[in-house]
């Protein structure tokens, strides 16, 4: 089947996401490629409207095994209409329990097609130079994966004539969802005097968690601990205090040190 274009939705804090889904866009090698970031507030405003003609790539981050519950709402109001899909998810190296079936689930129920799924590895959110867990990740062989992958969408929709003859349910799991979509409310960022006030943190916070005037004051109730303010700080000046999150990353590092590999469903 002929489609018009290619959308690739994705939310990405810290980037691996992104490139992830990217990486298919190279390989399904449409000549009109939309991308729609979804991370920022004012970016999950408007709702999304496809049609037949597009084919939707939608990529999120597996938080706690499970589609971001941040994203969920905005995700659930897309209004598809037969819309060829790519559910894509992108964990830190240690489970993606049922966020891909999850993320399939959602974007049937707003009228999408899911044609294929795909879940892949990236630098863990809580990963640091101390404990690092997936570093650099996705790497060169994850996105030559990644394209290979976009090839295989692109052949699988040239040897349909409409998304009528998409076959169902490639994407393995289990229903009710495994992992838990609540997130930890936690006052774990240390601002150190490096802070040069440039407002960045506040720029990424996908949240909005973080006064543009002031760095460190941060509302802790609206914060998701995704690390976007820690990784992308210029100054390196923004760090994990002693707690939960630094004990999470440090094990992290400890039990999730064995390299996963990506897997595509098709
Ligand atoms: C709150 C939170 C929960 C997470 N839960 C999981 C998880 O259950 N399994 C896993 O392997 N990675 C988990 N991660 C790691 C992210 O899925 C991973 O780092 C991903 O690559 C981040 O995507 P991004 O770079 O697009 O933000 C979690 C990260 C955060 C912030």
């Amino acid at each position: 089947m002929k489609t018009e274009s290619v959308k690739l939705v994705y939310f990405s804090p810290t980037g691996t996401t992104k490139a992830v889904v990217q990486g298919i866009a190279r390989g399904i090698q449409h000549e009109n490629v939309e991308l729609l970031d979804i991370t920022r507030p004012d970016a999950r405003v408007q709702p999304l409207e496809t049609s037949e003609n597009e084919l939707l790539v939608v990529g999120v981050p597996v938080y706690m095994g499970r589609v971001p519950a941040l994203v969920t709402e905005w995700l659930h109001a897309i209004a598809a209409r037969n819309t060829p899909a790519v559910c894509v998810v992108v964990y830190g190296n240690r489970v993606y329990d049922d966020a891909l079936i999850e993320l399939e689930d959602i974007l049937t129920g707003c009228g999408c097609r899911p044609i294929a799924g795909a879940a892949y590895i990236g630098e863990h959110s809580f990963s640091t130079d101390e404990t690092p867990t997936a570093k650099d990740r996705p790497d060169a062989g994850d996105l030559h994966h990644a394209e290979s992958f976009g090839r295989k969408i692109r052949e699988k929709l040239d040897a349909i004539a409409s998304a009528d003859q998409i076959p169902d349910g490639a994407i393995p799991g289990c229903r009710p969802y495994r992992g838990d979509s609540k997130l930890w409310t936690v006052d774990f960022i240390a601002v150190g005097d490096a802070c040069v006030r440039c407002g960045t943190c506040a720029e990424v916070c996908p949240v909005g968690a973080i006064d543009p005037e002031d760095s460190t004051a941060i509302d802790t109730k609206k914060c998701i601990t995704c690390c976007a303010c820690i990784k992308r700080c210029p100054k390196h000046a923004r760090t994990m205090k002693p707690g939960l999150v630094r004990d999470a990353s440090l094990r992290l590092h400890t039990l999730y040190s064995e390299r996963k590999e990506p897997e595509y469903f098709l």
